[in-house]
């Protein structure tokens, strides 16, 4: 029988040799690609570790498999579990549009409090990318979790409510909104804002990073993103004050050549810089954002490294970890064995290396690379890649198992 996962009070984790990981299967796609990472994550710590470690899987209510076993989206049961056993996976959830209830993947992150959406871009070679020179997009999205826009807070046209906030605002401001005007809250907070960024920068720092850039629309939002800015660079200078540098200093002090052991934090307005990471990719590492921004920012980036297809997602908090792929639950593709199942797994491989168990997660990652150099991948790549011969998601789980174990 499998063991907790516990954290120790640095944020280090004691993880036995048989973690117990509770994981959500997800709606849509996430049957299909869940059951290939899992055969996948199994695979590779057996090839790691033989048998002195495995992943004891139990299963949580959430979504709509949940939905029809407890009669509720996301029972409180299904969060206490996920805390207390530190580290968890998830299949991607379906939100209504403009109707019904309201995201559980958001709520996930709210409730656990899993303030840090991390989410890395890199090529993986030999995948087909738009870019003319992909190798040169390598950055990691850090993406405020908890707050903006996706708090949800909002108010329906018509209702009471919104007629008040009107009233109110019209009083407050002089704003001369329409009577019947739609609202929704966009809340920023310092506390926030700096926990993320200060993740952003040590993130950087640990792994050796050159610049931190601060992503925003504070010429037009002043007192929420022009504030996270504002925030972002206080919480560089407060808490890693000898490590980092603006880049005005690094013109003034070393000539634009950024001295090592310190990380450059740099600011963009976010449209500008949309086209920055399509133009000069190379300038850009980290990206800590406020929460719409970066989900906005991690779609189009992975379109750039291959599509939602491989682009993986880690939500982290102080308490516990959610591992997720980026795209969501793809419904015309549900049930058809289709898609590529690579932003699971690979997420997987994040959720190895937060483990510490970092041999399986790099056979994970040289699996792939293996796999789409044999040209057996899924749909989405092969109609990208000439002579490529188009598997199944299962099949290419299989192909990244075959790789693993030297095939
Ligand atoms: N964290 C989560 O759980 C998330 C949930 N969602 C939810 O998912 C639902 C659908 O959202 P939608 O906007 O359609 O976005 P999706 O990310 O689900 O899919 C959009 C398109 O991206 C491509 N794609 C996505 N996943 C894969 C994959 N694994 N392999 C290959 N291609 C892939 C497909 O492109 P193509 O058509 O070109 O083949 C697909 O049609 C919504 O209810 C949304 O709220 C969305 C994002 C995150
Ligand atoms: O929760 C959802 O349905 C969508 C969330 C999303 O797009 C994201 O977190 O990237
Ligand atoms: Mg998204």
């Amino acid at each position: 029988m499998g063991k907790k996962i516990t954290k120790n009070g640095d944020g280090s984790l004691n993880v036995p040799d048989n973690p117990v990981i509770p994981f959500i299967e997800g709606d849509g796609i996430g049957p299909d690609i869940w059951h290939a990472a899992r055969m996948v994550m199994d695979g590779a710590v057996a090839v790691a570790y033989g048998d002195s470690r495995g992943i004891d899987w139990l299963e949580v209510d959430a979504g709509e498999k949940g939905y029809r076993r407890t009669g509720e989206w996301l029972p409180d049961k299904t969060l206490e579990t996920i805390e207390a056993h530190v580290v968890a996976i998830k299949g991607p959830m379906t939100t209504p549009v403009g109707k019904g209830i309201r995201s559980l993947n958001v709520a996930i992150r709210q409730k656990l409090d899993l303030y840090a959406c991390v989410r890395p871009v890199k090529y993986i070679d030999p995948v087909p990318s738009p870019m003319k020179d992909p190798k040169d997009v390598n950055m990691v999205v850090f993406r405020e979790n908890t707050e903006d826009l996706y708090a949800g807070i909002e108010f329906e046209s018509g209702t009471a409510e919104a007629r008040a906030l009107i009233d109110f605002l019209r009083e407050k401001t002089g704003a001369d909104l329409a009577p019947d005007t739609g609202i929704g809250i966009k809340p920023i907070s310092p506390g926030n804002t700096k926990r993320l960024v200060a993740a952003a920068i040590r993130y950087a720092l640990d792994n050796r990073l050159p610049s931190v850039t601060l992503m925003h629309k504070g010429n037009i939002m002043k007192y929420t993103e022009g504030a996270f800015r504002k925030w972002g660079y206080e919480a560089a200078l407060e808490q890693f004050g000898d490590q980092t540098l603006t880049e005005a200093e690094l013109w003034e002090k070393y000539d634009g050549v950024p001295p090592s052991g310190k990380v450059v934090i740099k600011d963009r307005i976010a449209d500008m810089l949309f086209q920055q990471i399509l133009l000069r990719p190379a300038e850009y590492s980290v990206i800590a954002t406020p929460n719409l921004n970066g989900d906005y920012i991690s779609d189009a980036l992975a379109a750039q490294v291959g599509g939602l297809g491989m682009a993986p997602g880690a939500n982290i908090g102080d308490t516990c970890a959610v591992f997720e792929a980026t795209h969501g639950t793809a419904p015309k593709y549900t049930g058809l064995d289709k898609v590529n199942p690579g932003s699971l797994i690979l997420s997987g491989a994040m959720m190895l290396d937060y483990m510490g168990w970092r041999e399986a997660a790099a056979l994970i990652r040289d699996g792939i690379s293996a796999a789409i150099k044999a040209g057996t991948v899924t749909y989405d790549l092969a109609r990208q890649i000439e002579g490529a011969t188009e598997v199944k998601c299962s099949e290419f789980a299989r192909k990244i198992i075959e790789k693993m174990a030297g095939k």
